[in-house]
């Protein structure tokens, strides 16, 4: 018997962040392996037009809620949306919401953040710090509540070289941080960001710092626990394998990698790439409920949930893992061939965006001119670049991260459990979950059907004979520019294809000789 699973039946349960990535396949999870859960509650705020009843309708239509589907086709009665803004006062939930929550839930898994690395400071302070503060303060009023987790990062404290389970200080009070940005004048708090987030890379890992601090802080007597997910890529094993949702992290730069569009990335080749499955930090989170529920540390305790301690993988490798996997299974409409050039050094890697991203661009853009349309592969290159600049602290260090909480969790476990909740990393095998995970940005992000495969094979042939029609029309200009002109040259040109004549002619001779 599952005693992770049966705990959260018949429990109600509230999660901030449910039509995000990670929350989605949280609720997924949820109901697939506890049915009998009496109501899972979602902070949904209305979006870009929507309703928050649509969004929701929407959000579990989607495939990765099939198997649940199959299992329990009644699932969705089980979800009750409340509307909710976490950046207004008092969550902007009305008080019938506040009421039925305060009286009804049990369990709270906080997953609502902003994950934009360039989310303005005052932005990332109201919904990571504030968000999370006022969550905190209408948790402690819940009657029947048992836990209360987090989902933060292991990023937060990226400032760190080796990075332990334990709340590191923040530079200053959020409080403060917080009055402050209440009265400051937006460009004023622009100007000196730079200065408030000292060594941290972004706002948003800087945030997600001074969330744990608060939550420190601030618990009161409530039960909290803390997950820190490292970079979250698809899903290993479920719903299904390669499962993704969003371009964020790798998954877009996979993209842009499988579409032949990023061919250079300023890397740190043997950088442990700290990539873990999104249903791996899933069974953490809920098999952390669980526990914090049940066994009620003394102390808060905090998960670091990352991979590269126990089963470490570089980006080199990765590299490696991606472009093959793209080039067996090409992606459609492909720009050119699927080819990665990964460099720490500078000058090298200024070279390669010159030669095989902005030239390629800008070439392409003049023939879009000059065929009636809108040129916009230099404004494509101009995004991906900046995400790249974005992503490169992260791709050029390793941290070290110790993992004594989840070890002691998965020890924690039934056989049964360590399997219905696995998080047990040591069995990932990192080229099979890359192949699945490129497979699954093809199937699941792009749309695109696996039946396409021979045709956009097809495509790559194309355009690796252009590719080898453009080199020699290039090789034929050198050609004539420069060594068609200087008698020197010429000899030297014709001595080099004189030795690579008799060396061919040498080994069809000497082979002819041995049959
Ligand atoms: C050969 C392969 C080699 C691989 C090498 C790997 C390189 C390393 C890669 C990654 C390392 C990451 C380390 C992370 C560590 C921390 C982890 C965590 O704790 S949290 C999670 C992390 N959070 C983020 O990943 C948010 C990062 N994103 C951002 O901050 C912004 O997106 C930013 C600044 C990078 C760019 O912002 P904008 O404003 O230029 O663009 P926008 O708003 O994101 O996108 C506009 C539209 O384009 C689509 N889009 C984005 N990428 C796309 C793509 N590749 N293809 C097609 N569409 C794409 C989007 O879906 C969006 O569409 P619509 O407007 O919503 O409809
Ligand atoms: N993805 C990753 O690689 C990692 C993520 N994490 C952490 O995991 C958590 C989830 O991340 P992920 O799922 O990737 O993020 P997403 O960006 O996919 O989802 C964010 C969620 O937060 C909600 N949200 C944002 N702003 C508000 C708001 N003002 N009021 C209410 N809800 C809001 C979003 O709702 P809406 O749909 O309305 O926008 C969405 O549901 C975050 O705390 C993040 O820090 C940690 C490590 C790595």
């Amino acid at each position: 018997m599952s005693s992770v699973a049966t705990y959260y039946n018949e429990k109600s349960v509230l999660v901030t962040g449910a039509t995000g990535f990670m929350g989605k396949v949280l609720v997924e999870k949820l109901l697939r392996s506890s049915p009998d859960v009496k109501a899972i509650y979602i902070l949904v705020r209305p979006k870009a037009g929507q309703l928050m009843q649509n969004r929701v309708e929407h959000m579990v239509k989607c495939k990765l809620f099939d198997r649940v589907r199959e299992e329990c086709p009644n699932f969705h009665e089980k979800i009750k949306p409340i509307s909710a803004e976490l950046t207004h006062p008092n969550l902007a939930i009305n008080p019938e919401d506040t009421a039925e929550l305060l009286s009804e839930v049990n369990i709270v898994f906080h997953c609502a953040a902003t994950v934009r690395f360039d989310e303005p400071l005052k932005h990332a302070l109201l919904l990571n710090v504030r968000g999370t503060q006022q969550l905190l303060a209408l948790a402690r009023q819940m009657k029947n509540l048992e836990t209360f987790i987090h989902v933060s990062t292991a990023y937060a404290n990226c400032n760190q070289r080796y990075i332990d389970e334990i709340i590191y200080p923040p530079p200053m009070e959020p409080k403060k941080l917080l009055d402050l940005v209440e009265w400051m004048d937006e460009f004023l708090i622009e100007e000196i960001t730079p200065k408030l987030i000292g060594d941290w890379p972004n706002t948003y890992t800087f945030t997600k710092a001074l969330a744990e601090y608060l939550l420190q802080q601030e618990k009161g007597n409530i039960n909290v626990a803390i997950v820190r997910p490292s970079i979250v890529g698809a899903s290993w094993h479920e719903p299904f394998p390669g499962w993704i949702d969003n371009f964020n992290g790798t998954s877009g730069i996979f993209i842009a990698a499988g579409k032949g569009i990023i061919r250079t990335v300023k890397c740190n080749v043997e950088a442990v790439a700290d990539i873990v499955p999104v249903d791996v930090a899933i069974n953490l989170i809920l098999a952390t409920g669980w526990y914090t529920a049940v066994h009620r540390p003394k102390s808060m305790l905090i998960y670091n949930c990352t991979t590269g301690g126990m089963n470490p993988f570089c980006w080199g490798e990765m590299e490696h893992h991606v472009i093959s996997t793209y080039k067996r299974n090409p992606l459609e409409k492909a720009f050119r061939i699927p080819k990665a050039n990964m460099t720490s050094n500078y000058l090298m890697h200024q070279y390669w965006t010159a030669v095989s991203h902005k030239a390629p661009a800008f070439l392409y853009d003049l023939y879009l001119r000059l065929t009636g349309r809108k040129p916009r592969m230099m404004k494509l290159f101009s995004r991906l670049h900046k995400s790249m600049t974005f992503f490169e602290y992260f791709t050029s260090r390793t941290w070290e991260w110790s993992s004594d909480n989840m070890n002691m969790l998965m020890n924690q476990l039934s056989p049964k459990d360590k399997k219905l909740f696995c998080f047990d990393v040591r069995q990932l095998h990192w080229s099979e979950y890359i192949e699945n995970y490129c497979l699954g940005t093809k199937k699941y992000l792009l749309n695109e059907d696996m039946a396409g495969i021979p045709a956009a094979k097809q495509h790559l042939r194309k355009l690796r004979n252009i590719q080898y029609a453009l080199n020699t029309i290039f090789l034929v200009i050198i050609w004539r520019i420069f060594i068609a002109r200087s008698q020197m040259a010429q000899n030297i040109w014709y001595f080099v294809v004189n030795l690579c004549y008799k060396f061919l002619s040498y080994f069809r001779a000497s082979s002819t000789l041995r049959h």
